[in-house]
């Protein structure tokens, strides 16, 4: 597993990530990043703790330049593009923290992701397409997002991005800190925005369901993306089983 393995598809790449070399002090926690995201797909980059999964998506969105390398996104290159430029491109970087409103019904904080829609008679449909897949914006529309579960927040999260009609979405360790009632329901609307054809990039700590959810895999280590197979080829893989997906991660997936 020394040189990287590259899965192989026809489309063009949506989103592709070149040598990319970042970091935030002295040293660089990216050494070149190589990464491809396709049309259509759902793609999972995992990888050990502070491998730097969260800073390849803050490369993406803008929030950190890199050093070196590009970026760029439907042909368009935005390695130095600022946030507000790359989420008028559709690229819409989901955090890791909640980012919900929690005094605001669910309702409105639906209504809050097409806050920077100037084009008003788009956002209807787009409510509707999003009330359609995710069947909790109905149910508990006057419910304070704050008291909603965990897992039922980050389906909000996830299902207000549909507002900006977003081209790739970027959802940075979903399931983190939640039970598995809630990674449940956090996995259900990755399924759902991958039945809908949407693109995503998934960075997952819960290795096995992040692969399971998506169909291409890709393992950040020491700084570059060591391999880049469909998922369904990762989770079988002994070595990587072992390295990455190991018994003390599926103890802890299974809790
Ligand atoms: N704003 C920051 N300032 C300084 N160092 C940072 C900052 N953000 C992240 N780091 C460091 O960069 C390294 C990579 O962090 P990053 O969050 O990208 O890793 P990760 O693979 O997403 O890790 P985890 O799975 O633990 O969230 C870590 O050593 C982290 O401490």
């Amino acid at each position: 597993m020394t040189a990287p393995e590259t899965a192989e598809h026809n489309s063009p790449p949506l989103l592709s990530l070149s040598d990319v070399v970042a970091g935030y002090g002295a040293g660089d926690i990216l050494k070149g990043v190589s990464l491809k995201v396709r049309q259509g797909q759902v793609t999972c980059l995992i990888g050990p703790n502070g491998a730097g999964k969260s800073t390849v998506l803050k490369c993406v969105s803008g929030l950190l330049r890199p050093r070196a390398g590009s970026v760029s996104f439907g042909g368009k290159d935005i390695t130095s593009a600022s946030p507000r430029a790359t989420l008028a491109l559709g690229l819409v970087h989901v955090p890791q923290d909640r980012s919900l409103f929690p005094h605001m019904t669910v309702w409105d904080n639906l209504l809050m992701g097409g806050y920077s829609t100037r084009d008003h008679s788009v956002i209807r449909p787009r409510i509707e397409e999003a009330a359609d897949l995710f069947p909790i914006l109905g149910q508990r529309r006057h419910a304070h997002a704050g008291s909603l579960s965990g897992g039922e927040q980050k389906q909000v999260e996830i299902a207000r991005t549909l507002l900006l009609n977003p081209r790739l979405i970027m959802l940075d360790e979903p399931s983190i800190g939640l039970d598995p009632k809630s990674r449940r329901l956090v996995f259900d609307a990755i399924g759902t925005l991958a039945a809908s054809g949407r693109t995503v990039l998934l960075v997952e700590q819960n290795a096995r369901s992040g692969l399971a959810a998506s169909q291409v895999g890709a393992v950040l280590e020491s700084g570059m993306v060591r391999l880049v197979r469909a998922a369904s080829a990762l989770l079988a893989d002994p070595e990587v089983a072992r390295l990455y997906l190991g018994a003390h991660a599926q103890a802890i997936e299974a809790k």
